[in-house]
């Protein structure tokens, strides 16, 4: 079973820049009061002193900047929602309601509407009032009010208008029904899109429009974990369209990860290089492996005889070389200087954000870690998880079906806020890997896992450096937060080829009747995205589930609360078990760590995770010739 020590009180687990509430509550008071008299003032200038009225209002109730931006916002919101229905019921009196293809209403006309129900729908969507907003939209598609009816809201497909679809009203009308979790819905009309557009001269339609298309429907089959079909989109649409910089990144991340490996092995050795060392072929005697609790979703996922519970697996040698280590934190070091002046970006994710860099933006790290893949973490992958639910193999021959859908090395700093540690989600992946590039310069840390653990509280798997941690992606985790000190670690999604597991899971919630996951989904954000809400949306607006949880209510975006991670923390603290001891010479290092404390070379390896008691090595695999049917898990 797993090792447990009694986690530290919270006392020494809340990060030092934690103010404590009282003083939040004052300092936020005071800062609402600036913001708000600015405002007045500004509203005074330019007479409007109704404006200034309310304003003083705010500044008297004591509300903080961010309640003050909420109102404003719904005011706003609400504002808009009675001009553009005004104006729509001035369009519909002047034309009809009805507005067909052949018909003989004028374009300006016909983009006139279609301006104000897109302004209408998003005010409603705003308001969180998404059913009225899907209704717009559809009224302006041309399915009728009148046979909008239980059959829709239960779920029910939507009857496609004739004649081509406007593509912008269909677009929004599809990101409404992704945000809400309808991703069969959202994808059968972005199907039609599709089809409209390969039935149409590429000239003709906006290439942005056409791009947002490809990019949408990627975006829903990956939720939908069919990344194989994903990829294909964006690399259809890329060839449609290839000024569009988003397609293109996508398109350029399977080309450096699928690339043929012949002079790899070579490159990385001389980049990033070892101290010779050669890290020997992962075999399933070299995992520990951590049993979830019955009736986790993710199992799912994979074959029950093979698998049994084990589906976190801590690797009990370092898979990396110390100076591999460094090397690689050098050459991140370097790229940030030289490209980042320095600093580090939370960019690249929406909804759970990693302060991160992609792996494929460091030309240097791009042969060493296909090399990686190769020669290590594929086979690794392979003995951690050998067969598939539908009785399948992660190799088809000798060829991994493993592919990478993200690679990005992520730092955790105990003295930055928003980026001490990660909020509870599960990653869009079939499988994940976190690699220590570190290990002696911080306190904390760790993978926290809600499915082990003896009790609901789950548990924090640690590695130290050069080790990995491998599990399934849809599992619920989260960053542990460092308490001191800089952690850095590489993450890898991967996903497996033709291997769609949405179904599976689905299923399996239904049948041990396991609500809706609460909670964020990772999904990556390309660089200024968050101005289109097409791609993954950064919606911060919270909600509450009955559970009395934060739900983010939207997938996939949803919201980060970084505090969330405090209230994780705090519930753990209750009767945090953790999986293993960790070492206990850290030392410390405040916030002007520098890279050389970071890049522990010289520290000798404080914690030899093979003299760890060996109870827990895995079964050797028993695989049956037919595997039984999920059903029988
Ligand atoms: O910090 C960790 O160990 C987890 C990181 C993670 O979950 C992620 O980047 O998606
Ligand atoms: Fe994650």
């Amino acid at each position: 079973m797993m090792q447990s020590t009694t986690a530290p009180s919270h006392s020494q687990h809340t990060p030092q820049h934690h103010i404590p509430c009282d003083e939040q509550q004052a300092a936020s008071c005071s800062n609402s009061v600036k913001p708000a008299l600015v405002l007045a003032t500004d509203c005074l200038d330019g007479d409007d002193l109704l404006e200034a009225h309310e304003a003083l209002a705010y500044v008297r109730a004591g509300l903080s900047p961010a309640a003050i931006e909420s109102l404003r916002q719904r005011k706003k919101y609400n504002e808009e929602i009675a001009v553009c229905k005004m104006l729509l019921q001035v369009w519909h009196a002047q034309h009809g309601m009805e507005l067909h293809h052949n018909s003989s209403v004028l374009t300006e006309d016909v983009n006139e509407r279609r301006r104000i129900v897109l302004c209408y729908a998003g005010a409603l969507e705003g308001l969180r009032r998404r059913q009225e907003a899907v209704d717009a939209l559809r009224l302006c598609l041309n399915i009728g009010k009148e046979e909008f009816n239980e059959e829709a809201e239960e779920g029910g497909d939507d009857e496609l208008p004739d004649g081509p679809l406007d593509i912008q009203v269909t677009l929004a009308l599809a990101k409404l029904y992704f945000k809400d979790n309808q991703k069969e819905k959202a994808m059968r009309w972005l199907q039609s899109l599709l089809t409209q557009l390969r039935g149409t001269a590429a000239n003709s339609i906006p290439a942005e429009e056409v791009s947002d298309v490809f990019h949408l429907a990627g975006w829903v089959k990956i939720h939908n974990d069919d990344h194989t079909v994903a990829y294909e989109l964006w690399t259809e649409g890329y060839g449609a369209v290839p000024g569009c910089a988003s397609l293109e990144r996508q398109f350029q991340k399977r080309a450096c990860w699928d690339r043929p490996l012949t002079e790899d092995a070579a490159l990385a050795q001389k980049i990033v290089g070892g101290d010779g060392t050669v890290v020997e072929v992962i075999r399933r005697d070299d995992l520990k492996g951590f049993p979830v609790r019955d009736g986790t979703p993710a199992l799912a996922l994979f074959h029950p005889a093979t698998q049994q519970r084990n589906l976190v697996f801590r690797s009990r040698r370092p898979i990396l070389t110390a100076i591999e280590c460094a090397n690689v934190l050098q050459k991140v070091e370097e790229f940030h200087q030289e490209h980042r002046e320095g600093a580090w970006g939370t960019v690249r994710h929406s909804s759970v954000k990693t302060t991160d860099v992609a792996v494929e933006d460091i030309p240097a790290l791009r042969p060493w870690l296909r090399e990686l893949l190769r020669q290590r973490l594929y086979p690794l992958i392979h003995c951690a998880y050998p067969q598939l639910a539908d009785g399948s193999s992660t190799l088809d021959g000798n060829h991994s079906r493993v592919q990478v859908h993200d690679a990005f090395i992520v730092r955790y700093d105990a003295d930055t806020d928003g980026s001490f540690s990660l909020p509870e989600h599960s990653d869009t992946s079939a499988v994940s890997f976190t690699v220590a590039l570190n290990s002696h310069y911080f306190e904390g840390g760790g993978t926290w896992f809600e499915a082990l653990g003896e009790d609901q509280n789950g548990s924090v798997v640690d590695a130290e450096r050069g080790h990995a941690v491998v599990f399934a992606g849809p599992l619920r985790h989260a960053g542990y937060p460092v308490e001191k000190g800089v952690r850095v670690i590489l993450v890898l999604f991967l996903y497996i080829e033709n291997f769609s597991y949405g179904e599976l899971l689905e299923n399996y919630t239904k049948k041990y009747d396991i609500g809706v996951s609460c909670g964020v989904d990772r999904c990556q954000q390309e660089e200024g995205e968050e101005k289109q809400d097409s791609k993954c949306s950064n919606d911060k607006r919270s909600n509450q589930d009955s559970t009395g949880r934060k739900a983010s209510g939207d997938m996939p975006g949803g919201f980060v609360v970084y505090n969330q991670t405090v209230e994780l923390v705090e519930m753990l603290n209750l009767t945090l078990t953790i999986s293993n001891s960790a070492p206990s010479d850290y030392s410390h290092c405040g916030s002007s760590c520098s890279l050389s404390q970071i890049i522990d070379i010289e520290e000798p390896n404080p914690c030899n995770l093979f003299d760890l008691p060996n109870q827990d090595y895995l079964e050797e695999a028993v695989t049956p010739s037919t595997p039984p049917p999920i059903a029988a898990m």
